[in-house]
C-alpha cells in the first residue's frame, strides 16, 4: 500500500508531506524536487505570490545518497512569506496587542463565493474565514506534487513510464480538436508554451482569452488532459469498486482544489457515440504485449484495468473564486449585504494545476504498480514487472 499525507497551512512556516510505502532504491534528489516545483509555479495568469514564493524543499528523511530508503519519505516546503505571517499564523498564543490591525489579520467575515470559506465556518464553528481557507488554499498542492515527483521517478525507474499533462481550453479557447496528441518527449515544449498548451494555435487563443478575463478583472478556468505512456496491461482491477483504477483517479484528480469534473478517455463525447463509434477494436500486434488497439477511446482502461495504450484522463478546473471584480456574499458578523474577500489571487491558475495533476496521477499509478507488482526494493518489483511482462508475450508463441 502507497500512503500519502500532508500537513500545513498556506500562509504557516510550511508544508510537510510523507510518502509512505514506497520500495528503496528509488533515484531522486532535492533537485527533483525542485525542478518539479518550478514547473507548478510557472505559467500565465498566475498569482503574485508565485513570483516570490521559492518553495524551499528539504527532505526530512527516506532518502539517503540520492535513493529512497524503504522507510516513510518526508519533505518540508518552506513558506517565503512566513515572517510577514508569524504573528497571525503564530501556532502559540499572541498577545493581541502584537496583532496590529493590517489587510493581514483582520477578521475574514466576507466569505468568498465558491471558495470553502462560508461552508467552512459553518461546519467548523469558526467566526471567521480564516482558518478555513488557510487550509483549503491550493498553497497545498506543492506538498502533493513534491511527493508525486517520487512516484514519476519510480514509475519511469520501474517501466519507462512518462506522465505529462497539456492544457485543452481555458475558458472558450481551445486547442484544435484535429490536434495530434502529445507523446513523451513533448513535454518541455508544453511547459515553454505561456499557458502549458502543446499546439501554437491553442497557445494563442488561450493567452488572449487570460487578457481579456484579466482585463475584465474576472477569473477563468479550463481543462487539462494528463497523458501516461508506458505502462503495461493489468494495473487496477475490475473485482471490486475500490479496486478499478479509474475510480482511484477520478478520486484523487477531484481531490484537488478546484477540479470539478474527471473524464476518462473519451468519457462524454462516448456518451453520444454509438457502441460501434465508442470502442476500441483488437488485432494482434508485436509489441510486448502482443495486441494493439486500432484506437484509443477508452484512454487506456476498460474494467478499470489498464490496457496497454497511453492512459488518458481529462480534468475540468473551475474559475478561481477569488474574483477581483469581488462578488456579491454576506458580512457574517452583521449579516448584510457585503462585497467578498479579494487581496491577491490567480487569474488562471490552469496552466499550473496540470503539474499537480501529473503528480496526482503519478501517485495513483504508483500505487497500482506497487500492488500488481509488490516487492521491496526497485530492482525486486522490477524482476517481478518483467517476469509478467515475459508472460504476456509467451501466451502468444505459436499463435
Ligand atoms: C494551482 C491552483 C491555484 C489556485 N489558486 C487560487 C487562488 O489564487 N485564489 C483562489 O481563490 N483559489 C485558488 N485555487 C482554488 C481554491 O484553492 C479552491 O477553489 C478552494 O480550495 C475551494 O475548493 P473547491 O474549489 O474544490 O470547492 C487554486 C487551485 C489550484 C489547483
Ligand atoms: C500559494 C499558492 O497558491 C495560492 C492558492 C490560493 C488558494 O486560495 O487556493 C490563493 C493564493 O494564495 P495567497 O492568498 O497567499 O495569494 C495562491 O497564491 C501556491 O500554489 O503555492
Amino acid at each position: 500500500m502507497l500512503r500519502w499525507i500532508t500537513a500545513g497551512e498556506s500562509h504557516g512556516p510550511a508544508l510537510v508531506a510523507v510518502l509512505e510505502g514506497m520500495v528503496a532504491g528509488v533515484e531522486v534528489t532535492t533537485s527533483d524536487l525542485t525542478a518539479q516545483l518550478e514547473r507548478r509555479r510557472l505559467g500565465f495568469g498566475r498569482s503574485p505570490r508565485m513570483g516570490f514564493e521559492a518553495d524551499e524543499v528539504e527532505v526530512l528523511g527516506g532518502v539517503r545518497h540520492g535513493l529512497t530508503q524503504g522507510g516513510p519519505i518526508a519533505v518540508r516546503i518552506g513558506n517565503t512569506e512566513w515572517p510577514k505571517w508569524q504573528k497571525v499564523m503564530s501556532p502559540d498564543p499572541v498577545d493581541p496587542s502584537e496583532l496590529k490591525p493590517t489587510g493581514r489579520n483582520e477578521a475574514l467575515t466576507r466569505p468568498r463565493p465558491g471558495h470553502a470559506d462560508l461552508p467552512g465556518m459553518q461546519k467548523f464553528g469558526f467566526d471567521e474565514a480564516r482558518p478555513v481557507l488557510e487550509r483549503a488554499s491550493a498553497r497545498e498542492t506543492a506538498a502533493r506534487t513534491a511527493l508525486g515527483t517520487v512516484a514519476r521517478h519510480f514509475l519511469k525507474q520501474l517501466l519507462d513510464v512518462d506522465v505529462i499533462s497539456h492544457v485543452v481550453s481555458i475558458g472558450g479557447a481551445s486547442t484544435p480538436a484535429d490536434a495530434p496528441l502529445p507523446g513523451p518527449g513533448d513535454l518541455a515544449a508544453i511547459d515553454e508554451s505561456p499557458v502549458r498548451a502543446f499546439h501554437p494555435d491553442g497557445t494563442a487563443a488561450m493567452v488572449a482569452e487570460v487578457e481579456a478575463v484579466k482585463e475584465a478583472g474576472d477569473t477563468v478556468g479550463g481543462v487539462i488532459e494528463v497523458i501516461v505512456y508506458g505502462l503495461p496491461p493489468g494495473l487496477g482491477s475490475h473485482v471490486h469498486w475500490d479496486r478499478r483504477l479509474d475510480a482511484r483517479l477520478a478520486g484523487a484528480l477531484m481531490g484537488v482544489q478546484a477540479m470539478k469534473g474527471v473524464e476518462v478517455g473519451d468519457g462524454f463525447t462516448s456518451a453520444t457515440r454509438w457502441g460501434s463509434q465508442a470502442h476500441d477494436e483488437i488485432d494482434r500486434g508485436d509489441g510486448p504485449k502482443g495486441v494493439t488497439r486500432r484506437s484509443n477511446r477508452a484512454g487506456g482502461l476498460e474494467g478499470g484495468i489498464t490496457n496497454g495504450e497511453p492512459l488518458r484522463v481529462r480534468v475540468a478546473m473551475k474559475p478561481i473564486s477569488t474574483v477581483p471584480r469581488a462578488l456579491a456574499t454576506i458580512d457574517t458578523r452583521t449579516g448584510e449585504p457585503a462585497v467578498a474577500i479579494h487581496q491577491r489571487s490567480d487569474v488562471c491558475a490552469v496552466p499550473r494545476a496540470g503539474v499537480v495533476l501529473e503528480s496526482v496521477v503519478a501517485l495513483v499509478v504508483a500505487e497500482a504498480a506497487l500492488e500488481k507488482f509488490g516487492g521491496d526494493s526497485l530492482a525486486e518489483t522490477r524482476r517481478n514487472a518483467d517476469s509478467y511482462l515475459r508472460e504476456l508475450e509467451a501466451r502468444w508463441e505459436g499463435r
